[in-house]
């Protein structure tokens, strides 16, 4: 077939590869996935679907299991029993267990070493690779856009519909281009600059597309700041979001387990840094941001694009939402962010769960002490994070600083397994969700960077990385 000349997007790059049956009128594309990653929560039902209907897992090869959501981040007892915060929690576990077992699917179980968060995993083991469509039951599935991926959540009962045909009826999302010109202050992280972007573009501002993150403060970011990025997108209610691979992407994969090998790494490697968006391609919508304007963000609402400066302080509402949400928030508007006093804090999850997070947050507990009445709690984002942070000290600057060093999984992101926040108090969490209740019933979330966590932790109240921060002259 004869290739096209016309300037392609990154995101056109990819889906053009994979579709299988192209859109009609009346009917959305068939795309092939490369990927499909399955957790506890959202499979149970999808693998009772498919054998209601006595079909198999088509591609066990290209599907993958972990548990995190619903697993006790504490050690089992002496018995080996493990502290499930209910029945349903428990029984979720197994069920996965049984449903991989049966269908032949690789499941990183409670013991193993490459256990963790669904989308740490992913990228971690080298399951995701460039150009690749990833998809699974989860909303935060477009973190693997870091890698130049096609990756979306999707439901329940399309979660069947790939474990049956390895296939997924979708219509085109719409394209948005986001550049990000400059360069970030000392002390600014990924996480500020997917705050601002969800912030600018508010909670449906991205809805119907799919994002592109351009320019030189994505390019200057680690493949940790990345898929921090891009993890927010869904936040913004984008479909996806992803970013061109380049050099930094291949040399982070490399040597990974699931990577091609030597040579076939290296032609892999130069394939995928083919993928970007053409000079001259178009999108939907492009905006730009001023990176080098970015500063410390923390959320003040119950909506992950209601955050500001924390330099600013919580803003006065400017219409009925935002004041119910000071309200939950128990903020008046317009104070300064020193007088929100800090129960708990939350370094971790599918977000800020990795190395480079856990290396942002030691350096500002290190020698340090949790302020009095703080609880922090410091959970990696899989097995091997744990043994890495473990080999590096990090848990002992953690422990010495008062906070608790936990084994990996979503924990109180979302509060399913017995980790949570209670009613009323105020958790600074480097997660990225701050809806009512979401750390617990009547729970109040502040969302920050695992350095302003570390921070606040420290300060009792929200705080400013920066001042605990040893920055160089710009
Ligand atoms: C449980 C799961 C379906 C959910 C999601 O889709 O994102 C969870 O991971 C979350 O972060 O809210
Ligand atoms: S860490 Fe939080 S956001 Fe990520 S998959 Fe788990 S519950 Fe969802």
């Amino acid at each position: 077939m004869a290739q096209s000349t016309r300037p392609k997007s990154l995101f056109e790059k990819v889906w053009d590869a994979h579709v299988v049956e192209p859109e009609g009128a009346n009917s959305p594309a068939v795309l092939y996935i490369d990927l499909h990653l399955v957790h506890e929560v959202t499979s149970p039902q999808a693998f009772s679907e498919l054998e209601a209907r006595g079909l198999k897992v088509r591609r066990p090869d290209r599907t993958f299991a972990t548990l995190d959501h619903s697993i006790p981040t504490l050690r089992p007892d002496a018995q080996g029993n493990r502290p499930y915060v209910t029945k349903q929690a428990e029984i979720q576990v197994h069920t996965l267990e049984q449903n991989a077992a049966k269908n032949g699917v690789r499941l990183f179980g409670y013991d193993a070493e490459n256990r963790g968060v669904v989308h740490v995993i992913g990228p971690e083991m080298g399951l995701t690779q460039p150009g690749y469509t990833v998809v699974c039951g989860d909303s935060h599935t477009s973190t693997h856009g870091a890698f130049g991926c096609i990756a979306f959540g999707i439901g329940t009962s399309e979660v069947g519909h790939v474990l049956a045909t390895q296939c997924l009826a979708q219509r085109k999302p719409k394209t948005m281009r986001i550049t990000i010109d400059g360069k970030l202050q000392p002390g600014v992280t990924g996480k500020d600059v997917a705050l601002t972007v969800i912030a600018t573009l508010g909670f449906s501002g991205g809805t119907g597309y799919a994002l592109e993150y351009a320019g030189p403060v994505i390019e200057a970011l680690d493949m940790e700041g990345r898929m921090t990025v891009c993890n927010l997108s869904i936040e913004a209610g984008a479909r996806c979001g992803m970013i061109a691979p380049d050099q930094k992407t291949v040399d982070w994969l490399r040597g990974r387990q699931y990577v091609p090998q030597g040579e076939a790494y290296d032609a892999a490697a130069a394939e995928w840094l083919k993928l970007k968006s053409d000079d001259g391609a178009t999108f939907d919508k492009e905006i730009r941001i001023d990176g080098s304007a970015i500063e410390p963000m923390a959320t003040w609402g119950t909506s992950p694009d209601q955050g500001a400066p924390i330099v600013k302080g919580v803003p006065v509402a400017a219409n009925e939402d935002e004041e119910r949400a000071l309200k939950y928030m128990h903020f008046t508007g317009g104070e300064k962010r020193e007088v929100e006093k800090v129960d708990v804090v939350f370094i971790g999850s599918c977000t800020n769960g990795r190395m480079a997070d856990l290396r942002a947050a030691a350096e500002i507990f290190k020698g340090r002490k949790v302020a009095e009445g703080v609880r922090a709690l410091v959970v990696p984002g899989s097995e091997w994070v744990r043994v890495e942070a473990e080999k590096e000290g990090l848990d002992k600057i953690f422990t010495e600083a008062g906070a608790e060093w936990r084994l990996p999984g979503c924990s109180m992101c979302i509060a399913m397994n017995g980790d949570f926040v209670l009613p009323g108090q105020l958790a600074v969490s480097t997660s990225n969700r701050n809806f009512e209740g979401r750390q617990g019933p009547g729970s109040r979330t502040v969302l920050a960077s695992p350095a302003t966590a570390a921070a606040s932790a420290i300060a009792g109240h929200v705080a400013d990385p920066r001042q605990f921060m040893a920055l160089e002259e710009a």
